[in-house]
């Protein structure tokens, strides 16, 4: 037993950083900083509509979803080949593994490359790479999750699943993401239940913008084993009351809600009440070079603004972390004794 009142407050945040955690929320392309958009635009002669690094940082002041989505997908446009693919996910790892993440499962949305004439092949053969490399080179474990984007028809994402299938072994599932509003769920039931026939893992990004009845459906439709976002949950009690029940993780990302003013600051966020209410809910960056930080920003920052929040929670969340990542039970299990020996030692 870990005797979490042992741990001074002023070292929470040399152990929110040094505690292993799993990144179970991030957007790779949202991990592009603006120096990487610059450096891959030269080297593909792409043109951008900023003159430079700090223009293009200065437009990062979001009002909502559709303001960031557009400044993100123009961004995504330098990306051409392998090797940018490549480039952008092992800058994130190297992130990733200062911050001693020790899993992540990595969002990638295929359609905004597509749609600009890269091919599917293109795409995941130089995240793949980057995945394989960073488990080799810095211990940490990486999956794919491949998105479909909400703002299209189903049909294209019905033909996007089927132009992934020859690299089927290369992704381990599938989401949606992009504008929530006006796009339920339920507008990709059929495409959702090929990839339940095909094995793969579902999850949905619900409940970021939209109402919680879209949290119901990407459950009741889609059959999602993770919620991305679902803050809007507690809108609806009797929804929360499920959600902890069924242990149904909430993959939340503090920074990035307030960045597209889901909360006005950090101290307003719903977190400390989805603890309280029993859920499985984790940390994460979302879009990390757009928000203002990875995912010990996130972890630090979010403490620093509830101070109701110790030890105990930071272990929660972590735990949570491995609780909803998609890897088999032994590796989870082993992740949860390095997490409680780096608490074991903090409590002297
Ligand atoms: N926060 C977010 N919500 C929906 N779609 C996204 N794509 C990248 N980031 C996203
Ligand atoms: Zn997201």
């Amino acid at each position: 037993m870990i005797d979490f009142d042992r741990i001074r407050p002023d070292r929470l945040p040399a152990l929110l950083r040094a505690m292993p955690k799993a990144e179970l929320h991030i957007h790779i392309e949202g991990s592009l900083e603006p120096e990487l958009i610059f450096k891959l635009a030269e080297r593909n002669g792409v043109k951008l509509a900023y003159p430079s690094v700090e223009a293009l940082r200065a437009a990062y002041a979001f009002t909502d979803l559709q303001s960031f989505l557009d400044i993100y997908y123009a961004g995504a446009s330098v990306l051409l080949k392998e090797q940018d693919f490549f480039d952008m996910a092992w800058a994130y790892f190297e992130k990733a593994a200062a911050d001693n993440v020790v899993h992540a499962e990595l969002f990638f949305d295929p359609q905004t490359h597509t749609e600009r004439g890269v091919p599917m092949g293109t795409v995941i053969r130089g995240l793949e790479h980057a995945c394989r490399r960073a488990h080799a080179e810095m211990g940490i474990s990486a999956s794919l999750i491949l998105c479909f984007l909400r703002h299209l028809s189903e049909d294209a994402a019905m033909a996007t699943l089927e132009e992934a299938l020859p690299y089927r072994q290369h992704f381990i599932g599938v989401g949606l993401d992009s504008s929530e509003r006006g796009h339920p769920p339920e507008k990709f039931a059929r495409v959702f239940a090929r990839c339940r026939e095909l094995g793969l893992r579902i999850v949905a990004h619900a409940g970021e913008e939209g109402p919680p009845e879209y949290i119901r459906s990407a459950l009741d439709v889609l059959k999602v084993e993770r919620i991305d976002h679902g803050v809007r949950c507690v809108e609806d009690p009797a929804l929360v009351r499920r959600l902890a029940a069924e242990r149904m993780p909430l993959t939340v990302c503090p920074l990035s809600n307030v960045k597209l003013c889901v909360f006005k600051t950090l101290a307003d966020h719903n977190l400390p009440a989805l603890l309280k209410a029993g859920l499985v809910a984790t940390i994460n960056s979302d879009d990390p070079a757009y928000f203002g930080g990875y995912m010990n920003d996130n972890f630090v920052q979010t403490f620093a603004a509830l101070p109701q929040w110790g030890a105990r929670e930071a272990w929660q969340l972590a735990h949570n972390s491995f609780e909803a990542s998609f890897v088999p039970e032994a590796a989870k299990q082993a992740w949860v004794r390095q997490l409680d020996q780096v608490f074991a030692a903090a409590a002297v």
